[in-house]
């Protein structure tokens, strides 16, 4: 029998700084987040970061946490449920770092007699911090525990039509009784490093003006070039003039480069160019988190705010609106209605 299993990103179990210690060190020291060698991570993570950050992000997550939890898993949850009532095809929902875990949802699946498992990663662009090492763990999990289990993974859907299409039509609800000057695509950055490490010609990505518009088997992997399409085409889908979007990448940790430009810096450049009136989305995202609420929701405002700027409208991530969830509930009957796959 054929099964989804979702997966997204993950949160601390809650926002006491003892949890998002024990969170992070998880997150962090994944060799495909922090991809240095052990014990120079080792040494980065529980030498540095986790001596200083979660007390940090403890009080990041006091600020965006809900009642029921936190906001993405809260919203996880809503999509994984209203799936649910549009599909027979078993879901359940696991996170890559916390709980629920990728092997308590694998178990969820097979105790219902799955034995053909759609690995859905939340996430329309590829990255090795994130797609990557959940199709790498559920493979270690499968061979350690489930070895009945076939897997199929749902390719990145950044450039997937009826994804473009939601999308557009979410962003253009927003931007439709907006006065806005700028709307910015605000994606999750990673480090350039990563990007040159995903190559598989192993010498496209220069990361500069131009290869990631220049057609390349390398853009299979290429987050860069993913995220820079994924604005290309909303773009187009809302007839937005040119000058009147840009695309840029926020939260970097460390001291390495990371993709450009930063979100926070242009943002203040706006701001002190004169703009007043801005809209930003993020569409690295399907699930509104502390990325969102308060990245952009709170320091983003702040710094818009701080340096002249009047009105930052923050777009919602898909979450679970209507359209998102049919779109993923018809991706999925098309899978399931294909005959059985072999092990992918
Ligand atoms: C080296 C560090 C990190 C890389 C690389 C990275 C890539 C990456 N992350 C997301 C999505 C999310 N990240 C979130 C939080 C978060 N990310 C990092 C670091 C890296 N991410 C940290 C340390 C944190 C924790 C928060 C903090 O302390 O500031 C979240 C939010 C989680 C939540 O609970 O709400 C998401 C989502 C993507 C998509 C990505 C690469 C493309
Ligand atoms: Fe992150
Ligand atoms: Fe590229």
């Amino acid at each position: 029998m054929k099964g989804v299993l979702l997966v997204n990103l993950g949160s601390p179990k809650s926002t006491d700084p003892k949890d998002v210690k024990k969170y992070l060190d998880q997150f962090l020291m994944d060799e495909r987040v922090i991809d240095v060698p052990w014990l120079l991570r080792a040494f980065i993570v529980k030498g540095i970061v986790l001596n200083t950050r979660p007390k940090k992000s403890a009080e990041a997550y006091q600020r965006i946490w809900w009642e029921e939890g936190s906001p993405l898993i809260v919203l996880s949850e809503r999509l994984q449920k209203k799936i649910d009532s549009f599909t027979s095809v078993p879901i359940a929902l696991s996170m890559r770092y916390g709980e629920p875990s990728i092997k308590s949802g694998l178990q969820e699946l097979v105790d219902k007699g799955v034995d053909e498992v759609l690995l859905l990663p939340l996430y329309p662009q590829f990255a090795m911090a994130t797609t990557e090492t959940i199709l790498v763990l559920a493979e270690q999990l499968q061979q350690e525990f489930f070895p009945q289990i076939k897997f199929t993974t749902m390719p990145p859907f950044y450039n997937h039509p009826d994804y473009i299409n939601v999308l557009s039509r979410s962003i253009g609800e927003k931007l439709e009784n907006l006065d806005y000057e700028h709307l910015l695509f605000s994606y999750h950055g990673v480090p350039e490093r990563h990007i040159k490490k995903s190559d598989i010609t192993n010498s496209h990505c220069k990361i500069d003006g131009s290869c990631c518009q220049t057609p390349s088997p390398a853009h299979q992997f290429c987050y860069r070039h993913q995220c820079l399409e994924t604005t290309r085409l909303v773009a187009k889908t809302l007839q937005l003039k040119e000058g009147t979007y840009s695309t840029s990448f926020q939260s970097r940790l460390g001291f390495d480069p990371w993709l450009k430009p930063y979100t926070d810096r242009t943002i203040e450049k706006f701001g002190l160019n004169g703009m007043k009136k801005m809209a930003i989305v993020s569409p690295a995202f399907v699930s509104d988190c502390l990325e969102t609420l308060d990245e952009l929701g709170n320091e983003g405002r702040e710094i818009f705010e701080e340096v002249g700027g009047e009105e930052f409208t923050v777009i919602p991530c898909l979450n679970d609106r209507e359209d998102w969830v049919k779109t993923l509930s018809r991706w999925i009957d098309e899978w399931a209605k294909q005959p059985e796959t072999a092990n992918a």
